[in-house]
């Protein structure tokens, strides 16, 4: 960062995610899901430093936080992993039509003839419900929404076996969202990995097969989606209390803000604004059995 100093932007995050299977990855603003994204595609700025592992597989496993750039690069993005950027119009060609970025795509991955080529990209630009009269645009001449689907349409004309969508139904309303998160759970159940952060509970509940709640850089629960959204609900009060914000809940936010990241506590970061707090949460309580709380495991007062 500017000026020295060092933020711990994602911290001993560890999860695993099957081909065919949908991970949603959920957690308040800043809580460092993009890093964690921009992380395993190699897309950090230069001062970033990583550590651990990241393995792709499953054949020709590769370690996505070890890997040269250039592997990344030629081998690794847009073939073996997309992704759907949360700033899609950053990362759309600017001086290409969005036919052109999709029929280049189809080119360079698949061994398509000419004639197949328009037929090729514009199913994808169907699936992403792009419409096919603004597929001679350039990207400047597209809405925040259609750049979205733009983005979504060239991910999936990809094909990589994981995709990762960050924030892929932001600015779309109520109804293209229902279709982008169905046509992402098609593309999950083609046997493809999906890792879908995003800020919309309901969109997570409609297409994941588990979630994984964030809060200041660490995973503090993974749960089944079926438990996570029945009765069964989260386990961790921070999640507790993400979902008891909705509105077709109890519409009742989470007081307080998170902690800064550059000054985080040595215990649990969520103390400070939970309810059940004691002593024994200025340590860190670990991940064990899909949750990090000291008082997991206590009855909840409904
Ligand atoms: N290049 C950077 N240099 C320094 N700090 C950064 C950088 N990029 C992100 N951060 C910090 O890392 C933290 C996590 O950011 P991140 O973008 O991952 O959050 P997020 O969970 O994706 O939030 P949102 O839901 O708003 O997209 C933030 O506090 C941010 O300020
Ligand atoms: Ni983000």
């Amino acid at each position: 960062m500017p000026g020295g100093r060092h933020v711990a932007a994602v911290n001993g995050v560890s999860f695993e995610l099957a081909a065919g299977e949908c991970l949603a990855l959920v957690g308040e603003s800043g809580c460092g899901k993009s890093v964690l994204a921009s992380a395993l595609l190699g897309l950090l700025p230069g001062n970033a430093r990583t550590r651990g592992t990241a393995l792709l597989g499953p054949d020709d496993r590769i370690d996505l936080l070890g890997a040269e750039e250039t592997t990344l690069a030629r081998t690794v993005r847009g073939r073996r992993a997309g992704l759907i950027p949360q700033s899609p119009a950053a990362h759309l060609t600017p001086v290409r039509t969005v036919r052109s970025q999709l029929e280049e795509t189809v080119r360079e991955l698949r061994d398509t003839r000419r004639g197949a080529l328009r037929a090729a990209a514009e199913a994808a630009a169907a699936r992403a419900a792009f419409p096919a009269d603004h597929l001679d645009r350039y990207p400047h001449q597209l809405s925040g929404g259609l750049a979205q689907r733009a983005a979504t349409a060239l991910a999936l004309v990809a094909d990589a076996p994981l995709l990762i969508a960050d924030e892929p139904t932001t600015g779309l309303d109520r109804d293209l969202v229902d279709r982008t998160v169905d046509e992402l759970r098609r593309h999950t159940d083609e046997g493809h990995g999906l890792l879908v952060i995003t800020h919309d509970l309901a969109a997570a509940a409609r297409m994941a097969d588990r979630v994984a709640v964030m809060y200041a850089g660490r995973i503090v629960e993974v749960a089944t989606a079926a438990d996570f959204f029945g009765a069964a609900g989260p386990r961790h009060p921070y999640a507790r209390g993400l979902l008891d914000a909705l509105p077709e809940r109890a519409f009742a936010p989470i007081p307080g803000l998170p902690p800064e990241l550059d000054a985080l506590p040595e215990g649990c970061a969520f103390a400070a604004r939970c309810d059940r707090a004691t002593d024994i949460c200025t340590t860190l309580p670990a991940l064990t059995g899909g949750v990090a709380c000291h008082h997991a495991s206590e009855a909840v007062d409904a």
